[in-house]
């Protein structure tokens, strides 16, 4: 598969969180509820050391209520950060949000002289500016650059919160072909650069063993024992070009809901 990982963005991510760190009283952590750990970037761990965290687990409305709820004690139990299942289209948890950096910010000396600082982080298309619209509402403003900022960042006056922004900066963990594969279902990254029927290989294994009853359902033929052949089935019962146009339509019917609420991973403790 075409999924690489870009050796600069690495850098790029260290010295931007370096000097914007210091401002800030908490890291926002965005994933999707979907495939939480794929969708997050290893190293960040290391690059944020004791900064508080929180991670939002958002489109918590897509994904599949029982495996959201093991991810949601899987996290409770990594005592380095607090973690909260949202959804920023349904505004669900929302003001949790604000609660939670609150309290974080409530053991700081300057609460009283100033609002809380969060810095945003997540890979693309994981919901960060929606989140940001969505906790500013009217009272969202674009600061101006910031002294000792890179340009890479942005700060947004919320109400009761001034969030910076990183867009662009974080890339998930490419060299993980299965991870990177669950990212390419759920379209974080471009079509283009991967071949859906490799992509599908990838989750087709857990979508047959969690989700067998809706694939028949959907499409109305029997699952076989690899991707491949079933892709083939499918392409002869749908009357589509090749495998590849099959694979993409399955993931569009996955990623509009049309299968239902669903998860590619769950907690690596659960079998
Ligand atoms: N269903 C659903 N869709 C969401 C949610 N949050 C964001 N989205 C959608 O996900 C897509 C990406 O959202 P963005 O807010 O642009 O993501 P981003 O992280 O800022 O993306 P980059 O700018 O690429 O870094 C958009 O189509 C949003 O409408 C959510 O909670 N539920």
């Amino acid at each position: 598969m075409a999924i690489q990982w870009y050796p600069g963005h690495m850098h790029k991510l260290k010295a931007t969180l370096k000097s914007t760190l210091p401002l800030v009283d908490v890291v926002l952590e965005v994933v999707d509820a979907r495939a939480p750990i794929s969708s997050r970037n290893p190293m960040l761990d290391e690059i944020l050391g004791k900064k508080p965290r929180i991670i939002l687990l958002n489109k918590a409305e897509l994904a599949d209520p029982n495996m959201l709820h093991e991810w949601q004690e899987f996290f409770k139990t990594k005592k380095k950060y607090k973690s909260l299942a949202i959804s920023a289209k349904t505004r669900t948890n929302l003001d949790r949000i604000k609660g939670e950096i609150q309290q974080i910010f409530k053991s700081k000396e300057q609460q009283r002289l100033r609002n809380p600082r969060a810095l945003i982080i997540g890979v693309p298309n994981c919901g960060k500016s929606t989140i940001i619209n969505a906790l500013a509402r009217e009272h969202r403003a674009k600061a101006a650059n910031q002294p000792g900022v890179t340009k890479q960042v942005t700060l947004y006056h919320a109400q009761s919160v001034d969030i910076y922004d990183t867009p662009g900066l974080l890339w998930p963990n490419l060299e993980d072909q299965e991870a990177a594969a669950r990212l390419a279902v759920l379209a974080a990254v471009r079509d283009e650069v991967y071949h859906p029927s490799e992509a599908f290989a990838s989750v087709y294994l857990f979508l047959k063993s969690h989700y067998a009853d809706r694939l028949i359902e959907r499409y109305k033929i029997p699952l076989h024992d690899n991707a491949h052949d079933y892709l083939i089935a499918l392409t002869t019962t749908l009357n589509k070009k090749d495998i590849e146009a099959t694979a993409l339509l399955l993931f569009n019917d996955l990623r509009g809901g049309k299968l239902g609420r669903f998860c590619l991973e769950r907690p690596p403790y659960v079998t």
